[in-house]
């Protein structure tokens, strides 16, 4: 049902505190101004999540029970209404993935957090921590989209290691045997593995489940985390010779498990941007010339796949766009048949060359089909450059069928483009 709006009058702005619909939101529950503004700018600055702040916990408690749907909630651990954390039960009974900020360390009420499965305890000892705070709320955001597998027989270990998992937003997904993890590895896979104990699935399968692992994803792309006891130590390190990226013993804290799996998934979102940057065109966003080469490469030595293609294509008297459009209008117009060569050949490898060159390969069911997708997107780029891009322009197009090798296949299509060139620009010629 619709709740009425509900605002308060903070700071000199209003705050909404309750909406018509579900609304995503941080909650920020603070008593003193100065430091919820603080943390409130730090948040906002990082993200355009809307941010509710509470000044007590019968604010929150509103907050809580409006149509909100909270992703994390940064609290500090006393309230003028609720000393020592007493918001954190409320908090955790809604499920609400929850940061407690602290001005004071004590080491009993830390344990106490934990085990009321907070998702981190944070000491509020000048602007590191804070920051600190900030960043893990959004990292608890960002949890949401991330799945982990859990290999795990049923038991008490695994449904601690499950709930601890949780309590910091991850999906996860519980896997018992080798055997559906083997089938469901080649499907979408997780942003990390964690298998609980060495034996948990029998004599010598972790090792062969590492190494099923390992065969499709290299330990940068997919981080596998170990968890056991202290005498299975020596074992756990033998596993990280051969493809486990870290290893946690259970009986330590919870926040050293946590700083880990931090750390492991930062290390491969970190590979896979790196990866995703030397790869790809910054200009267009297609495929870069050298990852065409070593895809193209092991796609010409595939005997399975037959009827290959390549295709090269260049912009006519593109040095005149620039010349008299300016660099920016070439650029559009770099990016406007980038945006067309990925619709036409959607299903095949296109790349960006660089500069107004372009290249295609593939394998097509006949050399037809591939003459008519290269007509097509020549007539679309004559037809549409000047309402897309403002200015008219065209492209040549030269292509060959069935060459021996990736580089045979690229000489070949560039001589056709040459051809095309010479004969008059805008037109295919297929060799
Ligand atoms: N805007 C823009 N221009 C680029 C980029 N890279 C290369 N160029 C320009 O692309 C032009 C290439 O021109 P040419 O190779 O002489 O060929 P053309 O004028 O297209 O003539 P033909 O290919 O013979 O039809 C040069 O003016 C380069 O400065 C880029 O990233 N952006």
């Amino acid at each position: 049902m619709p709740l009425p709006l509900m605002c308060m009058l903070y700071n000199n702005k209003l705050k909404i505190l309750g909406w018509l619909m579900a609304e995503p939101i941080i909650l920020l529950i603070e008593d003193q101004k100065s430091m919820a503004s603080f943390l409130e700018d730090k948040l906002s600055q990082k993200t355009d999540i809307k941010i509710v702040v509470a000044r007590n916990l019968q604010q929150a408690v509103e907050v809580i029970e409006s149509d909100a749907k909270i992703l994390v909630c940064l609290t500090d651990l006393n309230l003028p209404d609720a000393e020592e954390g007493a918001t954190v039960p409320i908090l955790r009974k809604h499920r609400i993935t929850t940061v407690v900020l602290t001005s004071n360390y004590s080491e009993k009420i830390r344990k106490k957090m934990f085990d009321l499965q907070v998702a981190d305890y944070v000491i509020k000892d000048g602007p590191v921590a804070l920051e600190y705070a900030v960043n893990v709320c959004l990292t608890m955001v960002e949890n949401a989209d991330k799945s982990i597998w859990l290999v795990s027989k049923p038991s008490d270990n695994a449904t601690h290691l499950r709930h601890l998992l949780n309590n910091q937003g991850f999906r996860v997904f519980l896997f018992e045997d080798l055997s559906e993890l083997s089938k469901a590895i080649k499907g979408k896979v997780p942003d990390l593995i964690l298998i609980n104990q060495i034996n948990e699935l029998g004599e010598g399968k972790t090792l062969k489940l590492v190494q099923l692992v390992r065969y499709y994803y290299s330990s940068s792309q997919l981080p596998i985390v170990l968890t056991d006891g202290a005498e299975n130590v020596s074992e756990c390190i033998r596993m990280m010779k051969y493809g486990v990226n870290d290893f946690f013993n259970i009986e330590t804290s919870t926040e050293e498990f946590y700083v880990r799996l931090r750390l492991n998934l930062l290390q491969a979102e970190r590979y896979k941007e790196i990866e995703y940057i030397s790869q790809t065109d910054s200009l267009t966003g297609l495929h870069n010339r050298r990852f065409f080469f070593e895809k193209a490469e092991s796609f010409y030595q595939d005997k399975r796949l037959d009827n290959h293609f390549a295709v090269m294509l260049d912009i006519d008297f593109f040095k005149q766009v620039n010349d008299k459009h300016g660099h920016h209008v070439g650029d559009k117009a770099i990016q406007f048949v980038a945006q067309k060569i990925q619709q036409h050949f959607k299903k095949f490898l296109s790349a960006r060359f660089g500069g107004e060159e372009f290249a295609v390969c593939g394998s097509a069911s006949s050399a037809a089909e591939v003459i008519d997708i290269c007509e097509s997107l020549r007539k679309q780029i004559e037809s549409d450059s000047y309402a897309e891009t403002g200015v008219a322009f065209t492209i040549s197009i030269g292509l060959c069928f069935n060459a021996n090798g990736i580089d045979k296949a690229m000489s070949l299509s560039d001589e056709a483009l040459y051809e095309a060139k010479e004969s008059g620009r805008n037109k295919v010629v297929a060799i």
